[in-house]
């Protein structure tokens, strides 16, 4: 965001961290009319999102997950509580509640600016990646991770879904546009289509070697996923009001 005459102008972006479970919160604003999208908050913190947000003078509009997370609780349901106005959303094969149910082809507007939604299973059958294309931007939830990707052992995973996904939708946009992933374990924040493309240690390889590999990975089930999964189906939070 700049300032000409005084007016702030261009996109308002930041990237927000969660240093407990290294997940990215994205808040995205027009300057102008204040309208404001949250991605992917945390229940652990709210108040960091909700003081900002405030702080900035925004209207919280939307609180958008790209998939039912398993590693963490979603924010969205404990914002709603405290944000009059805002309305949760997730994709509808997720079969999660929300207030807006949200599938390919669907945008969410904010102000002059609009994210197109990208279905993009494969980590989990109902994840969607965020396209900001006015700016060259890609919300990736778990479907790419920098020099990575999201794992396919649970959760309706499937690696052949995930490479597709990843190829058809993704990685197929222009290569400088920028990668914002939902988590990042190395103390990176971000890449672009064109570095993944050529570095990607699992999506650089045949379909059939990314299936192999992503079969071995062999990873530790996350710490919160038995938590996290049915909380995450009502937004976060058990009561009535998602
Ligand atoms: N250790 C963490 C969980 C780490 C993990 O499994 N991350 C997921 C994304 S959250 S569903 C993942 O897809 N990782 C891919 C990878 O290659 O690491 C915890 O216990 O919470
Ligand atoms: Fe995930």
């Amino acid at each position: 965001m700049s300032t000409v005459s005084g007016k702030e102008t261009g996109l308002l972006f930041r990237q927000l961290l969660d240093y407990k479970s290294y997940t990215y919160t994205y808040l995205l604003a027009d300057p102008v009319s204040r309208i404001a999208v949250l991605i992917d908050p945390v229940i652990d913190m709210v108040d960091r999102d909700v003081a900002l947000v405030r702080d900035l003078g925004l209207d919280l509009k939307y609180a958008v997950n790209t998939h039912v997370h398993a590693d963490h609780i979603t924010g969205t349901g404990e914002i709603k509580k405290r944000v009059a106005g805002c309305k949760s959303l997730i994709s509808k094969v997720s079969t999660a509640k929300a207030d807006v149910h949200i599938s390919e082809g669907d945008v969410i507007k904010f102000g002059p600016y609009q994210l197109d939604c990208y279905s993009t299973p494969g980590h989990t059958d109902g994840c969607m990646s965020l396209v900001l294309r006015s700016e060259g931007l890609v919300f990736t939830g778990d479907a790419v991770l920098i020099r990575g990707c999201g794992r396919t052992d649970f959760q309706q995973g499937d690696a052949g879904k995930l490479y597709d996904s990843v190829h058809t939708k993704i990685l197929s946009l222009p290569r400088f546009f920028k990668l914002y992933p939902a988590h990042d374990y190395t103390g990176q924040t971000s890449s672009t289509v064109g570095e993944e493309l050529q570095h990607n240690q699992r999506l650089t390889r045949t379909r059939d070697e990314f299936i192999k590999i992503m079969h071995n990975l062999n990873l530790p089930y996350p710490k919160q996923i038995d938590k996290a999964l049915p909380a995450n189906m009502v937004c976060g939070v058990f009561d009535a009001s998602q």
